[in-house]
């Protein structure tokens, strides 16, 4: 990548992302991953915990005035001592085996208090105005704890504009041309061989991946979405969690646009990471709920990458995902990803086949 704006940005996330998933992939292959579920009944487990600790310990090393949003807070550690033990134990023991890379991150955390307040670091309100980073530590979390894909999340934005994107996908094939295996999102214990993948882009600037290791930065590759011209020879994908996006109605959208393929479910981002290397074509995600709204850090580092790959990326009502609004994406509903040659085509199904139905409520009907 052209060493230009947003390079050293784009250097630190990428080894901050790279030494998380050091210690993320440590706690998956153990047993006790220190499981919590929080008020909305989610999970968050020390692996989440840990990641968030470290990322944000080398953002305030590097970057001390950034606002951070991360999904994770403290509270639940200070409650419970003998998991903020697990967590601290984990979180100091965790470093990058290149010197000169962990000298980068920053001298450390001093002590738990330390790490408690850093990861409280993660609470700033986002918005339109200023550097931002949002941050997720583990997307995914329950694919992480099924064993299946899971991402590490991180991306700038500048004034409610994503400028850096990077997603650590531990589980995900190294090989960028590997397609789109069925059994992608489903046990991954079999062993590391070959796995782990570091995408990144910065805008303007193109997407590009890179073997994820445990020391410096492996040698990069451009990568770029799929050039298949017929829509009916795409690939989707989607969440596992029906909860998380509407089957039911991305399997009629697939209908209607003469896609017999099936859909290939996996956790997190990697669905983003996954379609921006060409391994696969789609990501639908459309709401189930009439209440929840997206966050910014379950999108803003795969939205970029899809966009420098040469995707589109909107909602189903055709804008573009809005990042400025704060920790949510109140903007915006429903995200269909996709190469740019097939995205108006796919956008032009969902919403024929969203606006068929009597309870859409939140699709605006004028604006279909
Ligand atoms: N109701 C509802 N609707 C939509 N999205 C929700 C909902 N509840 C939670 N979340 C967020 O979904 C994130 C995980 O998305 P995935 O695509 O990985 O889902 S799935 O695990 O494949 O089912 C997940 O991210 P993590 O918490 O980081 O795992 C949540 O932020
Ligand atoms: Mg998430
Ligand atoms: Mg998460
Ligand atoms: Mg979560």
């Amino acid at each position: 990548m052209a060493s230009s704006d947003y390079a050293h940005e784009l250097h630190i996330a990428q080894l901050a992302v790279q030494r998380a998933a050091i210690l993320t992939q440590r706690v998956q292959a153990t047993t006790s991953k220190g499981t919590l579920s929080k008020s909305d009944h989610s999970p968050v487990t020390i692996g989440d915990f840990g990641a968030q600790a470290l990322i944000i310990a080398a953002l305030r090393h590097n970057f001390h005035s950034d606002q951070i949003v991360a999904e994770e807070e403290a509270d639940d550690l200070r409650n419970n001592e003998s998991l903020r033990e697990k967590v601290w134990s984990y979180v100091k023991e965790t470093k990058l085996d290149d010197r000169e890379s962990e000298e980068k991150l920053g001298s450390g955390l001093k002590d738990v208090d330390d790490m408690l307040n850093v990861i409280d670091l993660g609470k700033s309100k986002g918005g339109r105005s200023g550097r931002v980073w949002t941050l997720d530590p583990i997307d995914g979390t329950k694919g992480f704890l099924r064993m299946g894909q899971y991402a590490l999340a991180l991306a700038l934005m500048v004034d409610g504009d994503v400028k850096v994107g990077v997603l650590g996908c531990p589980n995900l094939p190294v090989d960028d041309t590997a397609p789109l295996d069925a059994d992608i999102g489903k046990d991954q214990t079999s062993g590391g061989e070959g796995k782990g993948v570091l995408e990144a882009a910065v805008l303007g600037q193109g997407a590009f991946s890179r073997p994820l290791t445990t020391g410096a930065l492996a040698k990069e590759r451009k990568i770029s979405m799929s050039k298949v011209e017929k829509v009916t020879d795409a690939t989707f994908c989607e969440s596992v969690e029906a909860a998380h996006s509407n089957h039911g109605d991305q399997a009629d959208i697939a209908k209607a646009l003469g896609i017999t393929r099936e859909s290939v479910r996996m956790d997190s981002q990697a669905k983003y990471a996954s379609i921006a290397r060409g391994a696969g074509e789609i990501y639908l995600r459309l709401p189930v709920s009439k209440t929840y709204v997206e966050k910014i850090w379950d999108h803003a580092a795969g939205d970029l990458i899809v966009r420098e790959a040469g995707g589109m990326v909107t909602d189903v009502n055709g804008k573009r995902i809005d990042f400025g609004t704060g920790r949510t994406l109140t903007e915006n509903k429903g995200f269909v990803a996709a190469p740019s040659q097939l995205h108006a085509t796919i956008l032009s199904a969902v919403q024929k086949v969203l606006g068929a139905k009597s309870d859409w409520e939140i699709v605006e009907k004028q604006t279909l």
